[in-house]
């Protein structure tokens, strides 16, 4: 393979990720604090989203439940994702769309986050998660790109929307697992203290 092509993904990337940082950091300190506050009150993190925005949530509850750099407690966080009995069994039954919005309806309670991840924000079994969300009023952390979709139409003023800026998917991805990680340090920061207290 011609390794300009490689080189010119890394470039990209590397380029979108500088350029994201200034429109994304006051975005993504928004989601810590309203995480932070949600888990220091007893609540927590419901994740869901599609192929790799589905591995995103599940990367983002191990670094919860398990750690992210500090050694510390376990923290409630589950993804919606993982559960093949459950989620075929919805779709199976009723309908693709709903194999989250089902579980949020489950397991969701008034102040929990849901974590809803789409590159485009048209997902509809996002949005009828975050519809069902907004319904036991949750809160919502949407991880979006390109113009946001019907996702950002549906956010409230009490939800934060980190929206990637670019058209391509895998770009959008990779700044999408990059927030994942600044929202675990910032959550271990605000537990622990930090170079920014
Ligand atoms: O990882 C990729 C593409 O990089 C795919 O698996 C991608 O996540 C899937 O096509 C998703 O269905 C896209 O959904 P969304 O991000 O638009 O909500
Ligand atoms: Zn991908």
């Amino acid at each position: 393979m011609n390794t300009q092509r490689i080189l010119a993904h890394f470039q990209e990337s590397a380029d979108l990720k500088t350029r994201a940082a200034a429109a994304l950091s006051q975005p993504i300190s928004q989601a810590v604090e309203l995480m932070f506050s949600a888990l220091s009150n007893g609540n927590k993190i419901l994740a869901c989203g599609n192929g790799g925005s589905a591995a995103d949530c599940q990367h983002f509850a191990a670094e919860l439940v398990g750690r992210f750099e500090r050694e510390r407690f376990p923290l409630p966080a589950i993804a919606l994702t993982t559960d093949t009995s459950i989620m075929t069994a919805v779709a199976n039954d009723y309908s693709f769309k709903e194999v989250f919005s089902k579980q949020v309806q489950a397991f969701g309670q008034a102040s929990d986050i849901l974590l809803a991840i789409s590159t485009s924000g048209n997902s509809p079994n996002v949005l009828a998660a975050a519809e069902a969300a907004l319904e036991r009023e949750m809160r919502i952390v949407a991880l979006t790109g390109k113009d946001g979709g019907a996702l950002a139409k549906l956010l409230t003023d009490a939800d934060v929307h980190i929206n990637v800026p670019h058209a391509r998917t895998a770009r959008i991805q990779e700044v999408h697992l990059l927030t994942i990680h600044c929202i675990c340090d910032g959550i271990d920061v605000a537990l622990f203290g930090g170079d920014d207290e």
